[in-house]
């Protein structure tokens, strides 16, 4: 494909996102209905279409509108290119009608705040408040697509060892010092889809702030660790890389259904619960559910659907697996409370409520991670449960 045949199918894709189908989907159908697409341009359509969903409000105004053709010559027109070869002909996009060329010609106009940060308008005081000073440098990084990172399975193997075997494969990584055990993947990261160092469990895709609340988590806990809400199982699997017993429960089991197969593949000691936990555990992880806005720049569309509602939902959420974790928590024990959000209402106010209700807890170490930590934004408190409760 061209370049311009690849514009012309991402203003396709993103047409079709704005008509209400979610991106992954319309990039699946349009995959298997384009046999002429090769992995290059799949990777092309699919890289522009994600940049023009995470960049849908400044796009839309530079691009003059809500179209899957504005968004992408508002990309273009912020970028200073002047798609000259948008002639209509074979698979190209239309040529530039009068009025798009003279969008094209005027200077760059200045956007207001939230629209230079493609921020729905009523999260920016809620940004502004857990990120003050660092608002818009946080808010311009989430306009870029993230990293790659991988996470060694030292439990398996040496970060040494897997940067050789990677380099012989042409993928190039560097370590990340948010994590011993990271990796970021500087060159040719979709070679790693077909490796034996994933296939056979050396490695894991797992970003690096995640990794590093993971063993900041582990530094502190003691005994086997009931992984609350272990959905896909990263965390689970991190823990277990250091040695822990790891117990996975999540409210839909559902999304635990690959845990196993992962499990064996990196010889963690993960067992799966089939019921709700019982008794108490030393050591309990919770991952929360959340807002997502830390991971915001992999999964730009949920930025656009979160809701104040949606918001209200999740905390009250949050305060619940609280309880139910500090009901589960031994005296003595430890309580992890992980969010991939940069939002205080999910974080800091959460721990707070939570100690406000409940005597006997101290909270023994806060984090807080984000974009320009080089990962995802995240969060986690460690809270103790005091040896007489
Ligand atoms: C952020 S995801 C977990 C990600 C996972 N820990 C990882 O590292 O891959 C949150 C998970 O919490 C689960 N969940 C939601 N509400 C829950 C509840 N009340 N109790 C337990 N799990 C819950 C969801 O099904 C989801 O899988």
């Amino acid at each position: 494909m061209t370049p311009a045949a690849r514009e012309a199918a991402a203003i396709e894709l993103l047409d079709r996102w704005l008509g209400g189908h979610p991106v992954e989907q319309a990039l699946t159908l349009w995959a298997r209905a384009s046999r002429f697409a090769g992995s290059g341009d799949r990777e092309a359509v699919r890289d522009l279409v994600f940049q023009a969903v995470r960049r849908r409000r400044s796009a839309a105004a530079l691009g003059g509108g809500e179209t899957g053709r504005a968004l992408v010559l508002g990309l273009a027109r912020e970028a200073g290119i002047r798609p000259e070869a948008w002639t209509g002909v074979g698979h190209a996009p239309a040529e530039l009608s009068e009025a798009e060329a003279r969008l094209l010609d005027a200077p760059l106009p200045v956007l207001a705040r939230p629209v230079a940060l493609d921020c729905p308008d009523w999260l920016l005081d809620h940004f502004e408040a857990a990120l003050q000073g660092q608002t818009d440098v946080i808010l311009s990084r989430m306009r870029d697509r993230a990293p790659v990172f991988l996470r060694v399975n030292t439990a398996r193997t040496s970060r040494d060892a897997v940067v050789s075997e990677l380099t012989a494969l042409g993928i190039e990584t560097r370590p990340h010092p948010l994590a011993p055990t990271a990796l970021e993947i500087t060159a040719n990261p979709r070679r790693l889809r077909n490796s034996d160092a994933l296939a056979e469990g050396r490695v894991e895709m797992q970003d690096a702030a995640s990794q590093a609340i993971a063993l900041d988590f582990a530094a502190h806990a003691r005994g086997p660790v009931l992984d609350y809400c272990a959905g896909g199982g990263g965390k689970a699997l991190a823990l277990a890389a250091e040695g822990f017993s790891v117990s996975a429960h999540d409210i839909d089991p559902r999304r635990m259904a690959d845990l196993p197969a992962r499990a064996k593949r990196a010889g963690a000691a993960i067992q799966v619960l089939s019921g709700p936990p019982t008794g108490t555990w030393s050591a309990i992880f919770a991952d929360a559910p959340c807002s997502g806005s830390g991971s915001w720049r992999r999964a730009p569309e949920a930025k656009w659907a979160f809701t104040p509602a949606r918001l209200a939902e999740l905390t009250a959420i949050q305060d619940t697996i609280l309880r139910q974790c500090a009901d589960l928590t031994a005296p003595g024990g430890l309580l992890g409370y992980a969010t991939c959000s940069m939002l205080r209402e999910e974080n800091e106010d959460r721990v707070k409520a939570f100690l406000e209700n409940q005597p006997g807890w101290r909270c023994i170490l806060e984090r807080r991670l984000s974009p320009l930590d080089g990962g995802d934004g995240f969060y986690l408190a460690v809270l103790r449960k005091s040896a007489g409760s």
